[in-house]
């Protein structure tokens, strides 16, 4: 079923993925010559190829026992299918980009050639485990929370989009998205895209129960990382925040007059801004990991109540104070 793009090259990159995960037919030499052949400007080519990946498939079936069969087909799809589906979903959900934002960092349009392969560096860098709920606060279209659906094992996934349009765009890449991995046959976990304002009261609840948080806060004001820092200090030990500008400083010590703030409950380390592949403007983004630790609190109020300690940390508050 192909409704986009002019040519077939949609279609051929499809078949060019799909024969990449499957060596037992892109290696039969019918197949291989016909996609040497393969012209998407000539439709009897792309034809030519999938006559020969059918023959091949239908032979395999018959030759090889269901189970065997079945084994051939990995049941995740693979980093470059994954990207192509997003951009495949994406194409029919946004009939016209010039709607969103469009100079906002990962700005919805160039999203296939640059964040894409970001938030695929960060799927690496931040373990999502199937104990973990993922949401992406403020999430545009949706295309960071499939891909983590997609690509992660987490229990769930949410998206929160306030503005109109792109959550209007966002319900729609929701449906292609899915009729597209049940096209190819592939898994992923439960998601769902919210149109909604991620600081109305109703949840706080939920994202006091997520375990790994994505906020691109780069241009967010004070206001709105404060409110969500007020939302933060409600979270467990061990969740993390994964965002584009710190909630608290890199260098932070708890003392006795910024214990209120929410440094006191995070460790936090910069990202390695190399590993962005977003240098699109030549300017190494950076990212940071916050991870909730709530020991260093409870350290602080153990040593006020040991005198040698206490003095140790005067001096600190001292220090810091200066
Ligand atoms: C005036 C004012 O600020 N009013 C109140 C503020 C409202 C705050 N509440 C919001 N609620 C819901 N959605 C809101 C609200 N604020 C604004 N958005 C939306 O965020 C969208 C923009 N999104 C990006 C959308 C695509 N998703 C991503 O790029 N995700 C992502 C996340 C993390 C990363 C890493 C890990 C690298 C840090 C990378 C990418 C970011 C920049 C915030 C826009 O569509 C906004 O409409």
């Amino acid at each position: 079923p192909d409704d986009g793009g002019e040519d077939g090259s949609e279609a051929l990159d499809t078949l060019r993925l799909i024969l990449s995960e499957l060596p037992l037919l892109a290696e039969d030499t019918d197949v291989a010559a016909a996609l040497r052949q393969a012209d998407p400007r000539r439709f009897v080519t792309l034809q030519r190829l999938c006559d020969a990946y059918n023959r091949r498939l239908r032979a395999l079936r018959s030759t090889l026992d269901p189970e065997e069969f079945n084994k051939l087909v990995p049941r995740r799809a693979s980093v470059p299918h994954l990207k192509h589906i997003v951009s495949l979903a994406y194409n029919r959900a946004v009939e016209d980009p010039d709607v969103l934002n469009r100079y906002e960092a990962f700005s919805p349009e160039v999203y296939g050639e640059t964040s894409f392969e970001l938030i695929n560096h960060m799927l690496e860098h931040v373990k999502f485990s199937p104990d973990d709920t993922f949401i992406d606060l403020g999430s545009g279209v949706g295309q960071v929370v499939v891909q983590v659906a997609a690509a992660t094992q987490v229990k769930r996934c949410i998206g929160i989009e306030k503005a109109d349009i792109p959550a209007r765009y966002a319900a729609e890449l929701s449906v292609q998205f899915k009729r597209w991995m049940a096209f190819f046959g592939k898994e992923y976990q439960p998601f769902e895209l919210r149109h909604d304002d991620f600081l109305a009261d109703n949840y706080r609840e939920l994202i006091a129960n997520c375990t790994v948080i994505f906020v691109n806060n780069f241009a967010f004001g004070p206001r709105v990382d404060h409110d969500l820092k007020e939302r933060f200090a409600q979270l467990k030990e061990g969740a993390r925040i994964v965002s584009s500008k710190v909630f608290c400083p890199l260098n932070f010590r708890i003392t006795d007059r910024n214990l209120s703030d929410i440094g006191s409950i995070l460790t936090v380390e910069e990202l390695d801004p190399l590993e962005s592949a977003v240098s699109w403007t030549n300017t190494p983004f950076s990212y940071y990991l916050h991870v909730v630790d709530y020991k260093q609190l409870e350290h602080y109020f153990a040593s006020l109540k040991n005198p040698e300690l206490k003095k140790q940390q005067a001096a600190a508050t001292g220090a810091a104070g200066l």
